[in-house]
């Protein structure tokens, strides 16, 4: 079956060119639909494209069968819900920085169009006017531009804002007096900011923290006469405060690329000749469109064909270097988590996941959520995975703690997952033995070898002489064939566990009819 990719918004022909060299991959534009239209549209797709206009709410993404991964070709994911997303195990990738450049060049054309006034004599020209004295503007040239949010945009507008021979001072939570020294610019605080400014540029997502920064107070802070830019994202600037502060002469111009509501047509802002505007175009050229177009277009193949994608949302993105390290420890993580499920009919309340030898310098969130995925699959399904694990496990009280430990028991690399119920703590340890791949090396306090694939049947036992023969014949009855066996024990006549791996699945009443031998305490079918 070939994927379904929904493109929902317009996207350069760069990326559609991307889709276009995959085999078993079907692409549908569908742009302009209704959202009932969308709604119906969405159930068979595998993956959804879309830009800033889509709006990927909660619904739609309930609507969505097999959905596996939304791409946003562009930075800001405000019109995805990313929770909902999240919980349906939906990978969002974005395009972060395809359109930086874009987005910064044009935040430059308004600071200077706003400055000369350059819209508004355009305007009155083309309408026969010939007036020299009414457009009067500023220099930029030592002019103080404040920036809020000094991330990707913000720094490449610093940069060019230097170039202007503007003094720039920039708040943003990441940075520090020394870094700001180091790029050559003022650090200030938000209050610093907005009352030392002459202009105002934001470069902050929209957030909860974000919403309505500017707003009456924030206007009250800044000097009479003040300019600001917005080319980040509506709903940062209370606009009704702007459109205030802009009528009690506080704010001396404006340029908008972007509004609260969008698409926008009849806003009151735009009546004021202090405000220029554009339809959010900050990322509209043909080189922003192509990059973006591609880099999101070839995570959502990576991600369909098995691969790691490059820009993940709602999973922390990891250098190639450090993903190379820790990636095959992924599979053995599962199989871990996969293991220990099957030894408890408890609930979970607490799993601890110990990291030693080499394991313990590494990056290891990636490699705990991969536990949890095994852990939750057997109960909650295929629809468990990176994406979601963690989020599935807290919604049901489990509490996951990393450690770091020393104890290598002489392997160089060892993945112990205990869990904890309200009766009782299993364990099972890993490794992944150089050249020979992942290895069960220890199942509570027993040691084993033991090869994590396939069907398993463990058995805590009373080391006993005939007791291995006991459950060889019962096996045999039911034709089931041993492929390899090992027994390991706390001390003579004590008790002691036996791993073998079997030729097939082993039936309840199978398993039943093992635990009826009085030698026999406990007796586990896992299948990996
Ligand atoms: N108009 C357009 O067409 C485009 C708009 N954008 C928008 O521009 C914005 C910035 O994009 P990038 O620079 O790529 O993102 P980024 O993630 O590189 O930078 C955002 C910065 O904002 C900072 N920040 C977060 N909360 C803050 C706060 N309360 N105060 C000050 N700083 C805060 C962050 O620490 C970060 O450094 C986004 O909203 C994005 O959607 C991006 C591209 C095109
Ligand atoms: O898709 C677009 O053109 C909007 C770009 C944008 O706002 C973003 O990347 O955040």
């Amino acid at each position: 079956m070939a994927f379904h990719v929904l493109i929902t918004d317009p996207l350069s022909k760069e990326g559609i060119q991307v889709l276009e060299q995959q085999e078993n991959l079907q692409y549908e534009f569908a742009t302009d639909l209704s959202s009932d239209e969308l709604l119906t549209k969405i159930e068979t797709a595998d993956a959804l494209l879309v830009r800033s206009q889509t709006q990927v709410t909660r619904q739609l993404i309930e609507s969505a069968g097999n959905l596996k991964i939304i791409g946003r070709a562009g930075v800001g994911v405000d019109n995805i819900d990313i929770n909902a997303a999240t919980e349906r195990g939906i990978i969002v990738v974005n395009a972060p920085n395809g359109n930086t450049n874009s987005a910064a060049e044009h935040t430059m054309a308004m600071l200077m169009a706003l400055s000369r006034k350059i819209p508004q004599a355009h305007y009155s020209l083309k309408n026969q006017q010939w007036d020299r004295k009414k457009y009067v503007g500023v220099e930029l040239k030592n002019k103080t531009l404040g920036i809020i949010g000094l991330g990707r945009i913000g720094a490449e507008v610093a940069y060019r804002a230097k170039g202007q021979r503007m003094n720039v001072m920039a708040y943003d939570p990441f940075l520090t007096p020394e870094k700001a020294d180091h790029l050559g610019i003022d650090y200030g605080t938000v209050k610093e900011v907005l009352n030392k400014a002459d202009f105002i540029t934001i470069h902050t997502p929209l957030l909860k923290e974000t919403k309505h920064l500017l707003n009456e107070e924030a206007f009250r802070q800044m000097k009479p006469g003040v300019q600001i830019i917005n080319c980040a994202r509506g709903g940062i600037i209370d606009e009704e405060a702007l459109y205030q502060a802009i009528l009690e002469g506080k704010v001396a111009g404006a340029a908008l690329d972007v509004l609260e509501e969008e698409p926008f047509h009849h806003h009151k802002l735009l009546n004021l000749p202090e405000v220029v505007a554009t339809p959010h175009l900050g990322a509209s050229t043909v080189e922003a469109q192509e990059n973006v177009a591609v880099d999101v277009c070839q995570d959502v193949i990576w991600f369909l064909t098995g691969g790691v994608v490059q820009n993940p949302v709602n999973l922390p993105s990891l250098p190639k270097e450090v993903l190379r390290r820790i990636e095959p420890y992924f599979h053995l993580a599962e199989k871990l988590g996969s293991f220990l499920i099957h030894l408890t009919q408890d609930v979970i309340e607490e799993v601890n996941i110990y990291y030693s030898g080499e394991l313990a310098g590494v990056e290891t969130a990636p490699i705990t959520r991969n536990t949890v995925k095994g852990l939750l699959t057997r109960h909650l399904g295929d629809h468990v995975n990176d994406v979601n694990a963690l989020y599935l496990a807290e919604k049901r009280g489990i509490h996951i703690h990393e450690n770091r430990t020393t104890t290598t028991k002489g392997f160089t690399n060892l993945l112990t997952v205990e869990i904890v119920t309200n009766t009782e703590k299993r364990s099972v340890a890993g490794t992944l033995l150089n050249g020979l791949g992942a290895r069960i090396v220890q199942v509570d306090h027993y040691s084993v070898d033991v090869t994590p694939k396939g069907h398993i049947l463990m058995i805590r036992h009373q080391d006993k002489p005939g007791v291995i023969g006991k459950m060889g014949s019962l096996l045999a009855q039911f034709n089931i064939n041993i492929a390899t066996m090992q027994v390991d024990r706390a001390q003579v006549g004590g008790d002691a566990v036996m791993m073998l791996t079997v030729d097939k699945h082993l039936e309840a009443k199978e398993l039943e009819a093992l635990k009826q031998l009085e030698e026999i305490h406990q007796a586990n079918a896992i299948d990996l």
